[in-house]
């Protein structure tokens, strides 16, 4: 989703029937793509207008987040500067917590459907009005060392009602790596993630279909292989 176009596999999150979900992607900042030439001149400069803003209020939400954890900023920012971003259009989803370092979603008409998993129940997502969700993804959960859990969520569709939602996906550049952060790992913190570029990372993530926090499982450093970093 945040990578290039010819690296990712959206059939094989498709769980319902194509009638019930359908799916737009765009990459802003990389060619070929054959989805921006559908969109006209205006609407591709509104889009870039409002992800370019997007892209800023994740970095400022990463830095109350580095705060937080006590990480090292630069560490964090540096991550995720100049990751791939993409819009998308979603009806329908399957459960799973996302591949992202964070996901900024807007509910564009106001039908509710997105639900979160909270102690094994889940739980349907209030949208305030004017106001984005922001969910934690796989690679916060990583780079945090597990001090942040990434959040398992589903979409739910009906027959009825259609149900819009954009979803950014911030993620770390293609040419980085994943695994917890240097500053918060030390020989008493011991890395609890393994460590892999960005680009093995998302190819892996996209191999799989979309099932709970199965794949951030398998990053799971196994009891005895742990190291510091
Ligand atoms: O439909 C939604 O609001 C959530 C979409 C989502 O979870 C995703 O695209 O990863
Ligand atoms: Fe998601």
């Amino acid at each position: 989703m945040t990578n290039p176009i010819h690296r990712r596999k959206p059939h094989l999150m498709l769980e319902l029937p194509s009638s019930f979900r359908s799916s737009l992607y765009l990459s802003l900042s990389l060619s070929p793509n054959p989805v921006k030439h559908t969109l006209t001149h205006n609407a591709r400069l509104t889009l870039e207008s409002y992800f370019s803003e997007l892209q800023k209020l994740s970095i400022t939400l990463f830095g109350l987040m580095a705060e937080a954890l006590k990480m090292d900023k630069i560490e964090i920012e540096g991550m995720f500067e100049d990751g791939l971003q993409s819009p998308e259009q979603v009806i329908g989803l399957t459960p799973h917590s996302d591949a992202t370092g964070i996901t900024i979603l807007l509910q564009v008409n106001g039908v509710k459907g997105l639900q979160i998993k909270k102690d094994g129940v889940w739980l349907p997502v209030k949208f305030l009005p004017d106001a984005f969700v922001v969910n934690l993804g796989d690679i916060m959960e990583i780079l945090s060392n597990g001090l942040y859990y990434s959040i398992e969520h589903r979409a739910t569709v009906n027959s009825t009602t259609e149900r819009i939602s954009i979803a950014m996906f911030i993620n770390p550049k293609i040419e980085g790596e994943v695994g917890p952060a240097l500053s918060v790992t030390n020989s008493k913190n011991w890395p609890l993630f393994k460590r892999v570029l960005q680009e093995e990372y998302s190819r892996d993530f996209f191999s799989r279909k979309l099932n709970g926090k199965f794949f951030l499982e398998q990053m799971k450093i196994k009891a005895g292989q742990g190291q510091p970093n």
